[in-house]
């Protein structure tokens, strides 16, 4: 299993890392939240910019960056575009969102960009080679918010992320009862021992599928989402709670 390094964190070993997504409006609140984010447990932070009002604009999205950057020192920054599609705040035509997140990889600011994994794939490939070339690592990702796919088609799907390119396939699905969240874990430990070569990043959406956001360590997933200011997606428990969790099943792995 290979990990991805970014900065001084390395996703794939050990304890789950956790990422903390950054979800405000104006240049002011993203950079007052991130000044924030030296008091808490955070190994990477998630900008996400489909919520910023200055997204169309990208010299407006460089300059909220180069701030970022600064207020964030060594965090690695993952920056990512949710489109409506997928549960996010805006829409964007695919040529667009291409040019966007290749843009974002060549300012040097970020770490890691999020490419939605089933926008067409010559177009993430082109964002996948773009972003090797500049350094940048790549998360595709998947989102169901409607209901949890069967466990070979969520296999399936993180696949076909690993054969794009992507350095971490991400899968984030809704359950709609207690069982959906066992087959989301199910697949998890599938793709985890038989196909991934590379971390991958899986989640159950919701109150039934928190238990998914903690035990990454037990079944696979190498990255979860907690909650700073405002969750990003339903089901993000908050940073500190998250982390102690965190730590516990992984001082607990030896009994
Ligand atoms: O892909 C994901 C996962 C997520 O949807 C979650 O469920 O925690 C939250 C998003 O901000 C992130 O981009």
């Amino acid at each position: 299993m290979n990990t991805v390094k970014v900065r001084n964190i390395e996703i794939g070993s050990g304890v789950p890392k956790i990422c903390v997504p950054i979800v405000g409006v104006t240049k002011d609140e993203i950079i007052a939240e991130a000044k924030t984010f030296d008091s808490i447990p955070v190994d990477v932070v998630e900008w996400r910019v489909d919520w910023f009002e200055g997204v169309f604009e990208f010299d407006k999205v460089e300059d909220v960056l180069k701030d970022l950057r600064e207020a964030l020192g060594e965090t690695p920054i993952l920056f990512t575009f949710r489109t409506s599609k997928e549960g996010g705040e805006k829409a964007i035509e695919a040529e667009p969102y291409k040019e966007l997140n290749i843009a974002a990889a060549k300012t040097g600011y970020v770490d890691l960009v999020d490419v939605e994994a089933f926008t067409g794939d010559e177009i993430v490939k082109a964002i996948v080679a773009a972003a090797h070339e500049c350094g940048v690592k790549v998360v595709a990702s998947n989102h169901d918010f409607d209901k949890t796919p069967e466990k070979d088609e969520i296999v399936r799907r993180l696949c076909k992320m690993q054969e794009l390119g992507a350095d971490i396939p991400k899968i984030a699905v809704m359950p709609t009862c207690r069982r959906d969240v066992l087959t989301l874990l199910c697949a998890t430990e599938e793709m985890y021992t038989e196909h991934a070569d590379r971390p991958i990043i899986t989640m159950s959406m919701a109150g039934t599928g928190l238990i998914s956001r903690l035990c990454g360590e037990v079944f696979g997933s190498a990255l979860t989402f907690g909650a700073a200011k405002k969750a990003s997606a339903p089901g993000q428990a908050a940073v500190n709670d998250l982390n102690n969790m965190l730590q516990f099943l992984h001082e607990n792995q030896g009994l």
